[in-house]
């Protein structure tokens, strides 16, 4: 059935050459039991491993059942191993970490028969070789003649036509030799049985032929057989093993070293705890920074005003400015500067005002207006009338109403709502302390701060004789009335034309022109506000600012003002901003100064801000709108911050990673080294060589799931510590969160990156030549 034709193996090491084989011919009966025998080096081994298909030859032809092997593919050898031939060695060469029945069963796993039959047929075998009571125990726990009974126990497993003996007794006592021996020559009778021997005593005494071999050569051969011409008869079925089997193998190899694996999954993992540790805290920082954004930013309007600056033109020119170094000539050149420049009037008009009302109050219901508008206030304290203002400063002209104008924030007129059927500002914001919520337009609210302090400047302003610390009752604020009276009672025109206040006020305060004031209520703003928008004194409606407008659009000083360049009162000459702003400020005009929108909450400013875009489409320059978005500005600035830190950290991090990888790469080339031998004896099987980078990929397979679920868990607990420290240091709660997601994301990263590092080293060991393997000690 097998015949061997002028078969050739020379063996070139740097100049010599071994003649392992020399032109063997020879053919075998399909049942016989041959013995090889010859002196070391002879080339016994070599013949066994051609006819077992572990080696190549180099010339010649191998014939099985009619069958040249000549054009045989790695994969055909493969098969050929698996289907047709069991492999008995002088080292038993069972695989360690595999139970013996699991040994048995592996060349059946390769091809594909299934666990039910495959376990059957493994204790079959094991009890048709006597070790029926050890089923159950490892290779290291039975006595080398076991261990022999195994290895043929799992030649056997697969039914193969050939059984190949390497010197099956070499390690054997003489007794146990005996046994082996009868176990051999009885299954001599259904196979094919080539064992190679030293001793010739034992060939001489069981087996059925006997080739002497020297120096590549047969030099006698005892019974000679004479293949007779066959058609082609052979069959192979394929072997293929499974990732699961791979897997299998890989984990019990695994777990016999555990402490080894859990260090180097710990060590691994390092870099996956670094990179966990820098997202879930950059990831909660961001989480927090957004909620203070939110909380603290919601009162940063958008501001449209009549003076605005255009930030990135005037950054435009800066950049064209700073090209041009050093000055040239003799002369000096006049510049507007920078800021000036970038300052640019918004046309603000009715249409544009309407164009804004018309903001859905589900993006933004609250537009706040200031303007500039005067009010002639008069008081009467201890039946004395004095004049008095809404103000906080202790002069009346000061820099708060210009920053209030250009930020929204401190503004003493309260939003209007566009959505009148929604809760009224003031009432959702602020808490009433005493008296009622205004309902008409003439009703006023003092506002105070959270410890029901206000600025004894806005106090002393409306006429209260009052030391810092000093308390006054609610009750006598409430209700305190105050007369707001019309240019024309209140100024006087003198013969040159010029306007000067009236000086008799007690006579101007029964004045049947004037808007009678009152304080309506005391409000201070609710813990849970994040639009507590105003600042503390007298706060007012936009309609109270429209009506005193009404009033005295009309007046004479107005007429008188709007009719030449100079200042009525002052004299004084002004250019056409300052006599726009003293116009308003005498109430000559009817748009606001200033308009603030605040967008319900932070995300709905976007599409606010896009509304406005929509206005400046197709528009010329001047008649652009431009706007101030300072919260936008601030967010901006903090996001790209917290991203670049992140991307700085997690490039460290993953530097840990690499090494990491790198270090895999190690563990499994050492790891290939152990398990040459199992490298060997899986070829033998019929392991195909991507199953044997298989096997490794599996166990780096499993190392680097393990290394990124154990960095997960550590990273994960990792964040209480932090936290309780960060909480102690920061007052911030639970800033580090690993997001599941991320988590994910790293456990898969960790697999594909150890995978990578310990796939060569699992290539390098299929490249591994099988006959060498087994020869590896
Ligand atoms: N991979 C190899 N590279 C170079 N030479 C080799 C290789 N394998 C075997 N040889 C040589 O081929 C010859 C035959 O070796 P082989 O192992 O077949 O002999 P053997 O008869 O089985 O010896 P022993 O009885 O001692 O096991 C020896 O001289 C050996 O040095």
């Amino acid at each position: 059935m097998l015949e061997l034709k002028d078969i050739k193996k020379y063996y070139r090491v740097g100049e010599t050459v071994t003649k392992a084989l020399d032109g063997v011919s020879v053919a075998f009966r399909k049942q016989e039991f041959v013995a090889i025998l010859g002196p070391s080096g002879s080339g016994k081994t070599t013949l066994l491993n051609m006819i077992g298909g572990l080696d190549q030859y180099d010339s010649g032809d191998m014939v099985i059942n009619g069958k040249s092997t000549k054009s045989f593919k790695p994969t055909d050898w493969d098969a050929y191993r698996n289907n047709s031939i069991g492999f008995v060695f002088q080292s038993y060469n069972l695989i360690g970490h595999l139970g013996i029945l699991e040994n048995v069963e592996l060349g059946m796993t390769l091809s594909g028969v299934s666990g039910a039959e495959k376990r059957h047929r493994a204790e079959d075998a094991l009890i048709r070789v006597g070790l029926k009571d050890h089923l159950h125990k490892k290779p290291n726990q039975l006595s080398g003649g076991q261990m022999q009974r195994v290895a043929i126990a799992r030649a056997l497993a697969n039914d193969p036509d050939i059984l190949l003996c390497d010197e099956p007794t070499g390690a054997l006592d003489t007794e146990t030799s005996v046994q082996i021996m009868e176990l051999i020559r009885e299954l001599s009778g259904e196979k094919l049985v080539i064992m190679v021997t030293h001793n010739p005593e034992l060939a001489k005494q069981y087996a059925d032929r006997i080739i002497e071999f020297s120096d590549g050569k047969i030099r006698h051969d005892s019974n000679p057989h004479q293949e007779r011409p066959k058609p082609d008869q052979f069959q192979l079925k394929r072997t293929k093993m499974s990732f699961w089997t791979a897997l299998n193998l890989s984990f019990n190899n695994i777990r016999t070293k555990k402490g080894r694996t859990f260090l180097t999954a710990f060590a691994s993992s390092i870099g996956i705890i670094s990179i966990g540790v820098v997202l879930a805290l950059s990831g909660g920082f961001q989480k927090q920074i957004d909620q203070t954004q939110t909380k603290t930013l919601a009162k940063y309007p958008i501001t449209i005003s009549q003076q605005a600056t255009d930030l990135q033109a005037a950054s435009a020119e800066q950049q064209k400015e700073t090209k041009q170094l050093s000055g040239k000539g003799t002369a000096v050149t006049a510049k507007i500067s920078m800021q000036q420049k970038a300052m640019k009037t918004n046309k603000i008009t009715t249409k544009y005002l309407n164009y804004v009302k018309d903001i859905d109050p589900a993006l933004s219901n609250n537009i706040g207006y200031t303007r500039l508008v005067g009010m002639n206030l008069l008081r009467k304290v201890d039946g004395k009338v004095e004049t008095v203002t809404f103000s906080s400063a202790s002069s009346s002209n000061s820099g708060a109403a210009a920053m209030s104008a250009s930020t929204g924030l401190g503004s003493s007129s309260f939003p209007e709502q566009l959505d009148q059927t929604k809760e009224n500002f003031l009432k959702k914001n602020y808490r009433l302390l005493s008296g009622s919520y205004p309902t008409a337009a003439t009703d006023l609210v003092l506002v105070v701060n959270s410890d029901n302090t206000i600025n004894i400047n806005a106090l002393k302003n409306l006429g209260f004789d009052i030391n810092d610390g000093e308390k006054i009752d609610f009750d006598q604020l409430v209700g305190t009335e105050i007369q707001l009276v019309g240019n024309d009672d209140y100024y006087t025109a003198l013969p040159t034309g010029n306007y000067i206040p009236n000086t008799d006020v007690s006579s101007l305060y029964d004045k049947s022109g004037n808007l009678k004031l009152k304080i309506a209520g005391v409000i201070r703003a609710r813990s849970n506000s994040n639009m507590d928008l105003l600042s503390t004194g007298v706060a007012y409606s936009d309609k109270l600012a429209r009506q005193i407008i009404d009033l005295n659009q009309d007046s004479a000083i107005v007429k008188a003002q709007k009719a030449t360049d100079v200042n009525v009162m002052t004299n004084q000459k002004m250019d056409a901003t300052t006599k726009q702003t003293f116009l308003a400020t005498l109430g000559g005009s009817s748009m606001p100064y200033s308009l603030m929108i605040y967008p319900n909450n932070f995300k709905d400013k976007d599409a606010v801000l896009k509304y406005l875009d929509k206005w400046n489409k197709g528009k010329s320059k001047t008649n652009k709108i431009t706007y101030l978005d300072l919260a936008g500005t601030v967010t901006n600035l903090t996001g790209g911050l917290m991203d670049a830190i992140t991307y700085v950290l997690v490039a460290f991090a993953a530097i840990s990673l690499i090494t990491s990888m790198i270090m895999i790469g190690i563990l499994t080339y050492t790891s290939v080294l152990e398990r040459t031998k199992e490298i060997g004896v899986l070829r033998a099987l019929g392991a195909r060589s991507k199953d044997v980078t298989r096997v490794f990929d599996a166990e780096t397979f499993i190392l680097g799931v393990s290394s990124g679920l154990l960095g997960i868990l550590i990273a994960e607990l990792l964040t209480f510590p932090i936290n309780s420290l960060l909480y102690n240091l920061t007052d911030l709660k639970n800033v580090a969160i690993l997001d599941p997601v991320q988590a994910l994301i790293l456990v898969v990263v960790s697999t594909i990156l150890t995978m990578l590092g310990g796939h060569i080293p699992a290539r390098m060991a299929a490249k591994k030549d099988a006959a060498i393997a087994l020869r590896a000690e």
